[in-house]
């Protein structure tokens, strides 16, 4: 090695003094051509962070590499992240993998090296600098190039699908970027809910469920109407209908991940597109209790039709009407429905809301959001399945009397599926309490709609009645007035005359 060493330092010393620069820079060129003539190999390097972007194909050979590494490798990186259920495998730093593909055979090796102290930076960069090289023949180029790197691609996705824990994405720290280019930050999600479980209407939760299959089979679709192959769900009812539910058993059915939309910490339009832009497809994007997240009443004119719908201000926050720190509904519609909206594919929108009224008709209007779902308070057919869900049983082991007296009130009750989950959790190891607590509980929740609802007719009764008879009143006074306006005159005629006599 020192040998080499010297006789490179050598061939240096000679290069710098007997070549001019202008030369030095074509005699390294031919040096390379040289050299790469006579290797067979190719090199290709992927870095973990593109410029300023992460690169997606790093993550992805590292997700394809751990599938093969735990039997091939030699020396691995185990990881287990908090939360996560399973445990993942790596290249540990300089290591190296073989691996084939249709008879091609490359070598993985992964890189990892300091990054050096920059003085200056747009936003601060990992400490260290993580690569793959890929090592190729030269004759397998374009297969390499073409078709292995896709096919990656394509495990890697399949992978993080089916092995991988889906993740809940937030945005607890606003729009702004961390030291890996990311505005989200993640834990796996595993929220238990699914279609079986959700306690609706059987007829509603089919046609959701054949839209959303329809949905993500209809690439093709979406391709030739010349459509963002998006969609868009607005959840609307009471609190404890299922709403968040529903958005859970959404992403386990279709085995995507979730980014839940944080709207009070993001500041501005651009933070918002910034969020977008980072989220990945197979996704469901969720803003939910859409009316506390943006003010839609306080409206500002800016202009001929542009709207500005400030966030009302936090106390202690630096928010508020100055223009600078402001969401507006325009960005939100373009965030969901503008150009950018299109910067990936494969992607679900779910606003959810316990007060639909308050939304502004923009967000409402017809192919803004594709589908509008009501959760509504808890019906006969809903409470089957919450039996089923919480007693282990189906509605024909249940006492046949109690289930029809349970039919005849439950719709004059109004219980929400979260306020009937909660008797049957407390029940739960007697079924037959559990059933007859519940229809006592409806009973008296229906016997207070009932007498609730005869007040409201009392006193819109009586407001009826008031509002005739102010009606009526301005009359009386009005001919009390013309009475005694008239007396007045006639007085004055009399007074006229006495005057001329005088
Ligand atoms: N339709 C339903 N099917 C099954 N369980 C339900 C349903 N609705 C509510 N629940 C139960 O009630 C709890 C609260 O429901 P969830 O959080 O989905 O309601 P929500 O409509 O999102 O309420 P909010 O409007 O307050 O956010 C859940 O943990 C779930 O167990
Ligand atoms: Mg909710």
């Amino acid at each position: 090695m020192a040998s080499v060493m010297g006789v490179w330092a050598f061939c240096q010393t000679i290069l710098h003094t007997i070549f001019p620069p202008e030369f030095r820079f074509a005699f390294l060129k031919f040096f390379h051509k040289f050299f790469n003539f006579f290797t067979s190999y190719c090199y290709y390097d992927i870095t973990e962070i593109d410029g300023v972007n992460t690169n997606e194909l790093y993550n992805a050979v590292q997700l394809y590499l751990s599938s093969s590494a735990a039997t091939s490798a030699n020396r691995l990186s185990l990881n287990r992240s908090l939360n996560s259920s399973s445990i993942t495998f790596g290249l540990s730093n300089n290591d190296r993998l073989v691996d084939s593909y249709n008879g091609v055979k490359v070598v993985w090796e992964h890189v990892i090296t300091q990054r050096q102290t920059q003085s200056f930076s747009w936003r601060p960069l990992p400490e260290e600098k993580r690569g793959f090289i890929l090592r190729a023949k030269k004759k397998d180029k374009t297969v390499v190039l073409v078709s292995y790197l896709d096919f990656i691609m394509e495990m890697a996705k399949d992978l993080r699908r089916k092995h991988q824990d889906r993740l809940l994405y937030t945005n607890s720290h606003g729009g702004s970027l961390d030291s890996r280019g990311q505005p989200w930050e993640s834990v796996p999600f595993k929220h238990p809910s699914t279609f079986e479980t959700l306690a609706m209407d059987p007829l509603k939760k089919a046609e959701i469920m054949a839209d959303l299959l329809d949905f993500t089979h209809g690439e093709s679709f979406y391709q030739r109407t010349g459509r963002a192959w998006k969609r868009g769900y607005l959840l609307y009812g009471p609190p404890g209908t299922g709403k968040s539910s529903m958005i859970a058993a959404m992403a386990n059915y279709l085995g995507y991940d979730i980014y839940d939309v944080e709207l009070t910490e993001v500041n501005k339009n651009s933070e918002l597109r910034k969020l977008l832009m980072k989220t990945s497809s197979k996704s469901i994007i969720v803003i939910e209790d859409i009316d506390c997240s943006i003010n839609l009443t306080n409206r500002n004119k800016n202009g001929v039709g542009k709207i500005n719908y400030n966030v009302p201000s936090l106390p202690g926050s630096n928010r508020g009407e100055d223009g600078g720190n402001t969401i507006t509904l325009s960005g939100l519609l373009n965030f969901t429905d503008g150009l950018w909206s299109c910067c990936g594919n494969e992607r679900i929108f779910v606003f959810t809301t316990n007060h639909i009224e308050k939304l502004d008709p923009a967000l409402l209007r017809s192919g803004r959001m594709d589908m509008h779902i009501h959760m509504s308070y808890c019906s006969f057919s809903a409470l089957k399945i919450l039996f089923k869900n919480y007693l282990g049983c189906e509605d024909d082991q249940l006492d046949g009397v109690v289930l029809k007296e349970l039919e005849g009130v439950i719709d004059d009750a109004e219980m929400t599926p979260a306020d009937i989950s909660e008797v049957l959790i407390k029940n739960r190891h007697d079924k037959d309490n559990a059933v007859r607590e519940l229809l006592e509980a409806l009973k008296t929740k229906a016997k207070r709609n009932g007498m609730k609802s005869r007040e409201r007719k009392t006193n819109e009764d009586e407001d009826k009645e008031h509002e005739k008879r102010a009606l009526d009143s301005p009359k009386q006074d009005c001919d009390l007035l013309q009475e005694s306006s008239n007396k007045c005159e006639e007085k004055d005629d009399e007074n006229n005359t006495i005057n001329k006599r005088l």
